[in-house]
């Protein structure tokens, strides 16, 4: 499937998704048939497939399309990106930001691009690991940098609401790769993403 603009994006809703939430409501002990649910298990479907709609979306699509040959070569760092995922073992969200560095080798790519990877990504269940990882990873094989970085800082609603609730902890997660390996690099990102510089 084509990549399309998250905004643009056209979720058709299918029976099959609703009629499940529609039990879902029945089990926990509601009345789907009652006035105020009557839309809820179409809604509950549309909001489901709209926060899991990274797995119809191509990231290395998204990249690709907007690579530019460029002989910059310093750091260019997106940082404090706005994260919503799930996580894979509650289907709860977890919310923070993604700090996203590269260092271009003859190619840069369009700064709205960074964001939207990090979006096709989040829009599936995840780990946090695994979420960095995959950001990481389609960067560094697609637009083959010098080095590339990805900091997230997030708060689980599944340690929050449920479970062990604790409120106020944060989990960061990193990955670094070729000129980041080296500390020099690295605490350069690292020093910036901490900065209140703007
Ligand atoms: N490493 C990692 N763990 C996560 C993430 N999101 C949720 N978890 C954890 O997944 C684990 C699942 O553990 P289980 O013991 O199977 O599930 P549980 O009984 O619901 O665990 P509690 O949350 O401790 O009540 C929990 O420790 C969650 O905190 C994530 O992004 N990364």
């Amino acid at each position: 499937m084509p990549y399309r603009h998250l905004e643009e994006y056209n979720i058709e809703v299918t029976r099959e998704v609703t009629d499940h939430y529609e039990r879902i409501l029945r089990e926990i002990g509601e009345d789907p048939a009652r006035e105020g649910l009557l839309k809820t298990p179409e809604r509950a479907a549309k909001a489901m497939l709209f926060l899991t709609q990274g797995y119809r979306q191509d990231a290395v699509e998204i990249l690709k399309g907007a690579m530019f040959r460029e002989s910059y070569s310093e750091m260019v760092l997106i940082k404090d990106i706005e994260v919503y995922s799930l996580c894979e073992h509650h289907m709860l969200p977890f919310y923070g930001k993604a700090h996203v560095a590269y260092i271009p080798d003859g190619h840069i790519v369009g700064l709205s691009k960074i964001p939207r990877v990090v979006d096709v990504f989040a829009r599936r269940l995840q780990v946090q690991e695994r979420l960095t990882d995959d950001i990481l990873e389609c960067i560094n094989t697609t637009l083959k940098p010098r080095g590339v970085a990805v900091v997230i800082e997030a708060a689980h609603m599944c340690m929050m609401m449920r479970g062990v609730q604790k409120q106020n902890s944060v989990t960061t997660t990193s990955g670094f790769r070729g000129q980041f390996e080296k500390s020099e690099t690295r605490n350069e990102f690292l020093k910036l993403i901490s900065s209140e510089l703007h």
